[in-house]
């Protein structure tokens, strides 16, 4: 069986985070595996706090899974700190990590910051670098390329901006746009590749960057080139916010059971 290994923070409310990177794998077919950088208490409507775990117990969690059970993939989320994710780009390149999928996780759904200013700087220094893609939404990809999206073309300039500055491929995600929910990978030298996506009505989209950097990793582990990963990504979560699960006060989280055929 292949493996993936999320590295993330915890949400206490399941919909994003660990939580969503673990329904994802399972739902696509590989071991999941965790390395947790903080503890949030979160729900759909809040994050009320968040404990950070020290850059030692990190670095003793992922000594612990590349030590016995490589993962054939990584996928990151939620670092909150320069020191976590020197931590990370540190160990992913002892051990010479593959298939790396890095999420720029900045603000949640709920609105709450997840990342400090100065660790955005390290983690345009450290971590992109050794990523195969980057996965910026259109707000992160608005700091990241300095320069506001609004159009099909905006969101084609900042991927390549984002792409050569830092010297990764770039899937722009599209869920924040006002028509569709299209997405573009960029990658060097070669023709940028949009994946076109109806937008659903469905207000429930808790965990949706979390949900697609997962499944995109899964696809990766098990032997997918990018391309064909983002695109059966795209299909998970798609099949997953059409499921129309409805749980909780505020934007809640997707219905991860979609493609399995028992009742739910
Ligand atoms: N309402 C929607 N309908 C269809 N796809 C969506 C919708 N909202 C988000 N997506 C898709 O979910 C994925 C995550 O996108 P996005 O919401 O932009 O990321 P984030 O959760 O990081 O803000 C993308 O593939 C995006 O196109
Ligand atoms: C622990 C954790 N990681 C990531 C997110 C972002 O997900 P979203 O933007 O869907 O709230 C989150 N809310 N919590």
């Amino acid at each position: 069986m292949k493996t993936a290994l999320t590295i993330a923070g915890s949400d206490s409310g399941g919909g994003a985070g660990i939580q969503a990177d673990i329904k994802t794998m399972m739902a696509n077919g590989v071991y999941a595996m965790s390395a947790i950088t903080a503890l949030t208490a979160q729900n759909t409507t809040k994050v009320a706090d968040i404990m950070e775990v020290t850059p030692q117990f990190l670095a003793e969690q992922l000594d612990c899974i590349f030590t016995d059970i490589r993962p054939d993939a990584v996928k990151t989320g939620m670092v909150a700190s320069a020191a976590l994710i020197r931590t990370i780009a540190g160990k992913l390149t002892e051990y010479q990590a593959e298939n790396i999928v890095v999420d720029p996780v900045m603000v949640s759904t709920s609105r709450a910051r997840l990342i400090s200013e100065e660790a955005i700087e390290t983690l345009k220094e450290k971590l992109f670098p050794l990523a195969t893609v980057i996965t910026p939404n259109i707000p992160e990809a608005e700091v990241l390329a300095d320069m506001e999206i609004e159009t099909v073309q905006d969101m084609e300039k900042a991927a390549e901006v984002i792409g050569t500055r830092y010297g990764c491929s770039v899937l722009l995600k599209g869920g924040h746009q006002k028509n569709d929910a299209s997405d573009l990978l960029w990658q060097k030298d070669k023709k940028p590749v949009w994946f076109h996506g109806v937008r659903i009505d469905n207000p429930n989209t808790h965990g949706t960057g979390c949900t697609l950097s997962s499944a995109i990793a899964s696809n990766l582990a098990k032997g997918r080139d990018l391309e064909t990963s983002v695109e059966a990504a795209k299909r998970y979560i798609s099949g997953a916010l059409a499921a129309m699960l409805d749980l909780g006060a505020g934007s809640g989280p997707m219905n991860h059971g979609f493609a399995i055929k028992e009742e739910w």
